[in-house]
């Protein structure tokens, strides 16, 4: 059934929606297709390790790494969702992808993926810290479940990646590159405060760490991407997701790939002196529009009450 919802449920759960929903983002004929700037050997003899990479930005990464010559490991939950990064970096580029299942809040869990792909591929040279989401709702209408779960991923399942890959290139002696993917908030971000206190903490976790681990040549940086369209807009409910792109002054959302090129160029040795710094791709978001992901309250409506 095609309809288009006309209330603001106070919860959105994705697998309650009774109408259909359309595509979202790149799907993989699209990614086959896009063109690149860069040299094809650009990560030539380089590992890269993308949490996430079942999907959405995280696919688009592992198959442009792929294309530019980097071996490829990647992590998630869901094994069906990495398989398919998998099969089409194969058919795509020819090459094997190292996919381990891994939830990113268990540490113990986080310490073995660390030491599988050393032992793979001898070694990591850039770890891209993807994997992450949150829930729209009303910080107030957070249940205690709800918060610990966005911080878990997004703080301390970040962080359990950032410390054993930093160990690993202490013990060996070799330079270290870590990006990792957050979110718009310098403004804040209303109807995801969970999200938004978690992604400000990996921001300042990695300014301190870009300092700390300087002296074993690891270094530390940070994408903030604005609406970037994945199949990730599945968390949103379609009235609120059409007008998302409004929250910048070029009404666009951007895509999986535009945050795959940062994160390449972030990996190539262009970028050797780039270190705690976050790179924020939002269309110019931070200066002007609030996404509101569950939808805008009338209080914050023109005509609302004052
Ligand atoms: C935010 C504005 C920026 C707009 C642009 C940003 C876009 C994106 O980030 S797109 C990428 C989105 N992708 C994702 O968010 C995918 C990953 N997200 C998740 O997997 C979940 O949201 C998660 C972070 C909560 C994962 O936790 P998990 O423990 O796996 O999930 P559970 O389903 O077990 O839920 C635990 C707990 O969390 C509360 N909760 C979950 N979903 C909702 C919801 N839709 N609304 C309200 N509360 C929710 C709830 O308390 C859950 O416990 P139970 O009540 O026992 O189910
Ligand atoms: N799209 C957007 O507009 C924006 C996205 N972001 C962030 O960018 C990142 C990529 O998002 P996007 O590609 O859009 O969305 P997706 O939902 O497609 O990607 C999120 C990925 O994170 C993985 N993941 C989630 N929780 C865990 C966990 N506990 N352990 C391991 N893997 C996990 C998921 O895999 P699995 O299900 O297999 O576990 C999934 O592949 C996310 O952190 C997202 O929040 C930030 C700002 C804007």
């Amino acid at each position: 059934m095609n309809a288009t919802p006309t209330h603001k449920p106070k919860i959105f759960r994705p697998e309650d929606v009774d109408y259909e929903r359309p595509k979202r983002g790149l799907d993989e004929d699209d990614l086959r297709k896009q063109p690149t700037i860069y040299r094809d050997d650009m990560l030539a003899g380089k590992t890269i390790l993308i949490t996430g990479g079942g999907s959405g930005m995280g696919k688009a990464t592992a198959l442009l790494a792929a294309r530019l010559g980097a071996q490829v490991a990647i992590c998630g939950r869901d094994e069906e969702k990495l398989q398919t990064t998998v099969k089409l970096v194969k058919e795509e580029v020819g090459s094997d992808v190292l996919s381990v299942g891994t939830n990113i809040r268990d540490a113990d869990a986080v310490e073995a993926l660390i030491g599988k792909v050393h032992d793979h591929f001898g070694g990591l040279d850039t770890l891209v810290n993807n994997a992450g989401g949150q829930f729209p709702q009303d910080a107030i209408d957070f249940s205690r479940k709800g918060w610990l779960a966005v911080i878990d991923t997004n703080l301390n399942g970040t962080w359990w990646m950032m410390q054993e890959a930093a160990k690993r290139w202490r013990e060996d002696g070799k330079p270290g590159n870590i990006v990792n993917i957050v979110a718009n908030v310098e403004r804040g971000m209303p109807q995801a405060a969970h999200t938004c206190a978690a992604r400000a903490g990996v921001i300042y976790l990695s300014k301190t760490l870009a300092t700390e681990w300087a002296q074993w040549n690891i270094r530390v940086n940070c994408i903030g991407p604005g609406v970037i369209e994945t199949e990730g807009f599945r968390m949103y409910p379609e009235e609120a997701l059409a007008r998302f792109h409004k929250a910048n002054p070029m009404k666009q959302r951007g895509n999986a790939w535009d945050v795959a090129e940062m994160i390449a160029y972030l990996a190539s040795p262009a970028a050797r002196f780039i270190n705690g710094d976050l790179i924020v791709m939002d269309g110019g978001q931070a200066q002007w529009g609030v996404v509101w992901p569950a939808g805008m309250p009338d209080y914050f409506s023109e005509d609302g009450a004052a």
